[in-house]
């Protein structure tokens, strides 16, 4: 197959015209003469990009992209009208640090530039149009069938490749954008020959997307690498030369890396794999801690302190949440299994079952801690999303654990800065039958929600912190470095003041507890507040004085 675009010079970020220069990371000879052919490949230019899935990375990829790009056209299409009209309001849909900016200015133009950026249902329109078409639908695990539980949901990419391939006249470069198991593209390619009208001519490239919620508009502006990977032939190469030269709108150049098709499909998964198990890790490492006096912040350090180690994604918490780490991991465990590698799918699943044993583990220090009976006591939960700076609460840690208190008949009261009260509800409701879990009539009878942390914890028995929330903190607030400092700060956190721990002191009731899920409060300073503490892989509250007590007398009981 012949390059599926028009194939011409594009202008290197110095005005010459040239190729986008691309590396690789292991410069085997094969990706070293691939990159050498690469380059000097022309390359096509792209002039208009559609992407099917206006979701939490479709709308802010393609903003960031049109923001670079203000000579593309860029379409963000979706099925659902509330979503794009969500997208085409000053309310976007998703909260993002740094993401309305962006939005405004490609969507809504300026003085100086265009509006470039679009949103609507209307998608065969927008595909017949692009000569280049993203599809970053979502691919949550299967929940019926062959692989439930495991596998990934690929119906919805089956479906967004299928209307590619009926409405398209031109020849397009279709990129997979969404996570997929590895060797999706072949099927991809299989449909769009089939049902692809005659003459017309499809390249699939795949082009994983490695952004954080809460960061996602930092880690779209200066990414550690844009991943592409292609067919190495002439075509497949030439397609992902037009994409490198997208991206090359932004990002420097040795930075975006390309790779055989079925190589760029796995490393998504592998990335997300070897991100988790460094959670699961530090968190199997919280529980001896706990059980030894170690301290888990003090072991990630000296860990983290080991260039081979390094410190990122280190941070021991009640277990990870989001809509990725675990389906991804879930779907790698399932490939080994068809592969026939029960002990590699057996490796994968434990970074999972490690993360379930984690949440669970944390409510039984709450209920041993509270004396065994959390009847009708009241328990203030701050923080519902999955982390912090975003509203997204996909398999959140706070949904499981809410399950388990209600379990204990607790009367929990909810607080979180960004998330919607109506998404607490859909989420505690769509969670199993969380009132029959609590054998009371409805949700609402054992849950409520608050506007503000005071409500939240006013005659509450404990407090919990679920996600790192800033205004949860009571810590010094560390001056930044001169690094931090001068980097770009496009994704601000929100800004929402601290609590005042006195004050909420001052309404609850005695003996009152704080369990700490995410490390964030400065123990000593609670207990001084008159709080007994209870962190993740720290010493509880007894050990906490003894600690200070060795420290004052140089005295005190050995840890073990
Ligand atoms: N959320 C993240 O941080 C993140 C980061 C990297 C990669 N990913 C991956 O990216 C993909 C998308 O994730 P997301 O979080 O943006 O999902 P999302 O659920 O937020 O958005 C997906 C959107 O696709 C739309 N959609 C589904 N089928 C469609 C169709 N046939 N035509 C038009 N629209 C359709 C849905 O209505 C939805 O709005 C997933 O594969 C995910 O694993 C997500
Ligand atoms: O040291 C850490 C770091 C994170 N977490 C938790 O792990 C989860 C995931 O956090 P993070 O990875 O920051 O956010 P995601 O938005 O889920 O991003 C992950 O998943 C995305 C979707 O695939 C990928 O694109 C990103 O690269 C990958 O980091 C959250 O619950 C965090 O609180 C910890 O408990 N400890």
């Amino acid at each position: 197959m012949s390059p599926s675009i028009e194939l011409s010079p594009a202008q290197s970020s110095n005005g010459s015209s040239r190729p986008a220069a691309v590396r690789t990371i292991t410069p085997g000879a094969e990706h070293l003469s691939r990159t050498m052919e690469l380059l000097s490949l022309p390359h096509g230019r792209v002039q208009n990009i559609c992407c099917i899935g206006a979701g939490y990375v479709g709308g802010p990829t393609c903003a960031v992209i049109a923001n670079k790009n203000p000579h593309l056209k860029v379409t963000v299409v979706d099925l659902s009208q509330p979503r794009i009209d969500a997208w085409n309001s000053p309310h976007l849909p998703i909260y993002e640090p740094g993401l309305q900016e962006i939005v405004e200015l490609a969507r809504d133009g300026s003085a100086d530039r265009k509006p470039n950026l679009f949103f609507s249902t209307d998608v065969d329109a927008a595909i017949a149009e692009a000569d280049l078409v993203f599809v970053s639908v979502n691919t949550p695990t299967k929940v019926s069938g062959t692989g439930a539980g495991f596998a990934s949901e690929l119906s919805y990419v089956e479906s967004a490749i299928r209307k590619i391939a009926e409405v398209a006249t031109t020849d397009k470069i279709v990129v997979e954008k969404s996570t997929v198991p590895v060797r999706t593209a072949d099927s991809m390619r299989e449909i769009l020959s089939a049902i692809g009208k005659p003459g017309v001519r499809f390249e699939v490239l795949s082009n994983p997307e490695f952004l954080a919620e809460g960061t996602a508009i930092p880690d779209l502006l200066t990414p550690d690498r844009i991943l592409i990977g292609s067919l190495v032939n002439e075509s497949g190469l030439s397609a992902a030369s037009a994409l490198a030269n997208v991206y090359a709108g932004w990002v420097p150049r040795d930075r975006i890396i390309t790779m055989n098709l079925w190589s760029s499909e796995l490393a998504k998964l592998a990335a997300n794999a070897l991100l988790a198990q460094r959670i699961s890790s530090i968190n199997a490492l919280s529980a001896i801690c706990e059980a030894t006096g170690a301290d888990v912040e003090e072991i990630a350090f000296a860990c983290g302190t080991d260039t081979r180690i390094g410190s990122k994604m280190l941070r021991a918490s009640v277990g990870f949440g989001g809509s990725c780490f675990k389906k991804d991991i879930l779907s790698l465990t399932y490939i080994s299994e068809t592969l026939h590698l029960p002990e590699v799918a057996a490796y994968w699943r434990s970074v999972v079952d490690i993360n379930e044993y984690q949440k669970d583990r944390f409510t039984n220090r709450i209920i041993t801690c509270l004396y065994n009976s959390l009847t009708n006591k009241k328990i203030a939960v701050l923080g519902f999303s999955y982390k912090k700076d975003t509203g997204d609460t996909r398999e959140s840690a706070a949904i499981s654990i809410i399950k388990n208190l209600a379990g204990e008949r607790a009367k929990i009261s909810i607080y979180d800065p960004k998330v919607e009260e109506r998404q607490i509800w859909q989420d505690l409701q769509g969670y199993g039958n969380v009132s029959s879990v609590a054998g009371a009539g409805s949700v609402k009878d054992f849950v409520t929600v608050e506007n503000n942390v005071y409500d939240a914890c006013a005659d509450a028995h404990a407090i919990i912190i679920l996600t790192e929330w800033d205004e949860f903190s009571n810590k010094a607030i560390a001056k930044p470095t001169a690094a931090q400092a001068n980097k770009p700060t496009n994704g601000h956190a929100s800004t929402n003041p601290r609590m005042d721990w006195s004050r909420v002191a001052d309404t609850m009731k005695r003996p009152m507890f704080v369990f700490d899920g995410r490390n964030v409060v400065d123990a000593r300073a609670l207990e001084e507040l008159g709080f007994r503490v209870e962190c993740i892989g720290k010493p509880g509250t007894n050990w906490a004085k003894e600690r200070m007590l060795q420290a004052q007398t140089g005295k005190g009981a050995s840890p073990v």
